[in-house]
């Protein structure tokens, strides 16, 4: 069968825990300190926005700023959406900017031109987007879709011995 156009072909699946999450965010708030102060931050909602808190706790900043971006829709990526302007940053002059990944780097395109002046900054990037990106914590591949503590939930699973098939 062929694909929509749009459609992602996902291999594999990176599970991001919420300690793994908390542990890269203040890494790369580290990183961020001696590219500071900045006026405030822009988080890309919604994913960015946990990332920003933890962010923004790490290096003082309590000016938040929100932009709105919708470009998927489960897995499949559409046509992107500003549904909210970032409009107490300006040109992005001295504020940073995060979002939780860059995958085809669609997002953070719209982003800068919105805010050209701004650093962006995000947890997790894939190859194709990583240029957009100023800096980030990990790269994942490109034929991995990145599942975050918001999208998961704990599941039992059934002991190998009493699959179906096993014998005993
Ligand atoms: O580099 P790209 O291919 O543009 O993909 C990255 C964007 O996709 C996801 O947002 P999404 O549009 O799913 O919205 P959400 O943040 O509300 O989950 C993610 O949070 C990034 O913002
Ligand atoms: N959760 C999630 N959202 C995305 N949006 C674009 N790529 C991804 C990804 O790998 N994971
Ligand atoms: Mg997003």
């Amino acid at each position: 069968m062929q694909p929509s156009p749009g459609t992602r072909f996902t291999a594999n699946y990176a599970t991001v825990t919420w300690d793994q999450l908390h542990r890269d965010a203040r890494l790369l708030a580290e990183t961020l300190i001696p590219r500071g102060p900045f006026k405030g931050i822009v988080a890309v909602t919604r994913g960015g926005l946990i990332p920003a808190a933890i962010i923004a706790r790490e290096i003082d900043c309590r000016l938040i700023e929100t932009i709105s971006v919708v470009t998927y829709d489960e897995e499949e990526q559409g046509k992107p959406t500003v549904l909210k302007a970032p409009a107490a940053a300006g040109d992005g002059e001295g504020f940073l900017i995060i979002d939780d990944l860059v995958d085809s780097g669609v997002t953070a395109q719209i982003v800068r031109q919105l805010l050209p002046k701004a650093l962006l900054a995000c947890l997790y990037a894939k190859p194709s987007g990583r240029p957009l990106t100023d800096l980030f914590v990990v790269e994942v591949p490109q034929d991995t879709w990145v599942l975050f503590p918001w999208d998961t939930a704990p599941l039992f699973i059934p002991p190998l011995a009493r699959k179906s098939g096993t014998p005993g």
